[in-house]
């Protein structure tokens, strides 16, 4: 490949401070590593003294694996690129060592002492209540967000409300609990390895001395954070090489500072500014449309994306009435290629993944995933429904009983539990419980009701049967009543409860049914080693990567872009609803050849809207 001029002037940067602002495509990457490479060869710069950043632990591999397959072996020595986060905790490492101080990280939820199990005990502690998954999430995001853009906890309050009670108290809590206990997570590498490197000159010196040059990939998404510890190492000869595009900058949430880039001149006054506006990557039908879909956006640099690739097909608005309509057109299209290794499904929300590997695997096609983040194989609202229908084939499984006594219609108390527990363990529950002591017509009608429910809910299909359960064994009402405590929203239940019917739906009974979630949890756990299956991802984890072929799927309004930034948006905040429309961006400029938008028409038979994003799309295309 020939670099073009542009690229030339910015690859052939040595020293000082560089900027390379750039658009989707242009070859940021690309220029990272041929710089890399004209360091090593034609400036004899030791591999060894070269430290490329990058975002993620994929994305570092990724480059590297992009480094090798160009380069090969070149100096047979390994050329180093690593992410942030491994960086400062070798710095950490480094200072423990010398230091004599055992630091323990806290990030592994396999480990009874990790992150997680820490704020749920400080949040039970400070408010006397359990916290909800999604609670802790809000809560370890608020908590990243603070320590990458380097501020207190008042000043985030003071700009983001959040719905944590005592949310101060939890973060010195646990603040104050790590420090004691010398334990660490992901965000605290950063803040600490800023700490040391502050404080212990020696060290800094060797680190800046070992790195004579640093190169940064993915810039818009570093955190202030992560910019102070770039901006300490690099000091005073500021060999410092970054590439970025602000139009890809989507982990706002988690405190990427995209500013940051901005005062780049500011901060460095003999710094060079490149700029790179040729897509080399996509067709001219993607690269137009996607450029006047982000010059939507008001918080953004203009610049001018094109292309001197060919007019291809023009991209594909899909619009189906089912979910399952979806899946049955993925599936035909897809098999009209074969081109796995060449495709990708992207989607904004990891539960999307469900319903697509299900489709996938009964059509027997390989597909990789991308990031296996999901926790619905084992969520409790699969041992829930599994319990029912448990409890429906044996009436006297008490141990199915007793996680879902609470969850359904027939007001059954504890004590009536524990009463019927003392009882003959080979007669119905049920039937148990009509011997329950002093209770009332009242009761006695409800209990003979359930029974006679169980007994047809064991007659059901499955799929069937998980309906029934929602609606006459009022499983429903108790999601609607949880989600007021747990702050899930209803819709995200309803979706898991969706795609377990959809997995429920071609299996005979309740055995098939745990093996086929066992099965498909497996190939899903497998499926991160089978690159030459159809890539499975959330757009956020598909960054810096390249495909033929990209379907985005479930492109619902309210999934994408999120609820949350369409009600920002309508209190007046933009900067979410922005969010969503580069990561949107993001996912549509993934594709060389062919990009498919897929939206439906209902979901779990509800209605619902088209992403705004395709409406906007449709608006740009018709004024063409
Ligand atoms: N000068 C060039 N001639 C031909 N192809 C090129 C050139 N520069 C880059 N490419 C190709 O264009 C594609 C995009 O390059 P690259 O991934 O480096 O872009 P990027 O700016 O990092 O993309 P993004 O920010 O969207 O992830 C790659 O397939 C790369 O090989």
């Amino acid at each position: 490949m020939n670099l073009s001029k542009e690229q030339m002037k910015a690859m052939q940067h040595i020293k000082g401070p560089a900027l390379v602002l750039a658009v989707p495509g242009s070859g940021k990457t690309t220029v990272l590593i041929h710089r890399t490479a004209n360091l090593i060869l034609n400036h004899k710069v030791h591999p060894d003294r070269i430290l490329s950043i990058t975002f993620s632990r994929a994305s570092a591999r990724d480059m590297k694996n992009r480094f090798n397959s160009l380069y090969g072996d070149i100096s047979h020595i390994p050329v180093y690129f690593s992410t942030i986060h491994s960086f400062s905790y070798s710095v950490i490492r480094e200072y423990a060592y010398k230091n004599r101080i055992k630091y323990t990280l806290i990030e592994d939820n396999k480990k009874n002492l990790n992150k997680y199990n820490i704020l749920k005990n400080i949040y039970f502690s400070i408010n006397n209540e359990y916290v909800a998954d999604e609670k802790l999430e809000t809560i370890i995001n608020s908590i990243g967000y603070i320590k990458n853009m380097l501020i207190t906890p008042e000043k985030f309050l003071s700009q983001y409300k959040i719905n944590i009670s005592n949310f101060k108290q939890i973060y010195r809590s646990y603040e104050s609990y790590k420090r004691n206990n010398n334990l660490l997570d992901f965000d605290d590498m950063l803040t600490l390895a800023i700490e040391i490197l502050n404080k212990d000159n020696h060290l800094l010196n060797k680190y800046r001395n070992r790195f004579q040059y640093i190169q940064v990939d993915e810039g818009q998404d570093t955190s202030k954070a992560q910019i102070e510890i770039i901006k300490i190492i690099s000091h005073p000869k500021n060999n410092l090489f970054i590439v970025a595009d602000d139009d890809q900058s989507i982990y706002g949430f988690r405190g990427a500072y995209p500013k940051g880039l901005f005062e780049f001149s500011k901060i460095y006054k003999n710094g060079k500014v490149f700029y790179m506006e040729q897509n080399y990557r996509s067709t001219k039908n993607i690269v137009n449309i996607s450029n006047k879909f982000i010059k939507q956006n008001s918080l953004r640099y203009n610049k001018n994306i094109f292309t001197e690739n060919d007019y291809l097909e023009p991209i594909s608005i899909v619009k189906v009435n089912t979910v399952e309509e979806q899946y049955k057109y993925l599936l035909d299209d897809i098999n009209s290629h074969k081109d796995y290794a060449n495709t990708a499904i992207l989607y904004r929300n990891n539960i999307s993944a469900i319903g697509i590997i299900e489709y996938l695997d009964r059509d027997d096609l390989p597909f990789y995933m991308r990031d296996n983040k999901m926790n619905f194989f084992n969520h409790w609202i699969i041992d829930d429904i599994l319990c029912f229908l448990k409890l429906a084939q044996n009436p006297t499984d008490i141990k199915a009983f007793e996680n879902i006594y609470f969850k359904m219609k027939g007001f059954i108390s504890k004590k009536q539990l524990n009463y019927i527990k003392t009882l003959n363990y080979n007669q119905s529950i049920f039937d148990r419980l009509l011997n329950c002591p002093g209770i009332n017509s009242f009761y006695k009608e409800n209990f003979l009701e359930l029974k006679m429910d169980f007994k047809k809910l064991s007659k059901l299909p499955p799929s069937e049967g998980i309906s029934y359960i929602e609606k006459n064994l009022k499983y429903k009402d108790y999601l609607k009543e949880s989600c007021i405590k747990s702050k899930y929203t209803i819709d995200t239940l309803m979706t898991m409860l969706y795609f377990l019917k959809i997995i429920a739906s071609k299996v005979k009974n309740l055995n098939e049914l745990t093996g086929r979630i066992r099965y498909l949890e497996y190939i899903t756990n497998k499926s991160t080693e089978n690159k030459d299956g159809i890539t499975l991802s959330t757009v956020h984890s598909a960054k810096g990567l390249e495909f033929e072929r990209v379907y985005i799927v479930d492109l619902i309004d309210g999934d994408f872009p999120s609820t949350t930034s369409i009600d920002n948006f309508l209190k007046g905040n933009i900067e979410s609803l922005e969010e969503e429309r580069r990561l949107f961006y993001v996912g549509m400029t993934r594709a060389k050849k062919y990009l498919s938008l897929i939206t439906i028409n209902n979901r779990n038979g509800k209605e619902v809207k088209p992403s705004r994003f395709i409406t906007e799309l449709e608006n740009l295309i018709t004024q063409d």
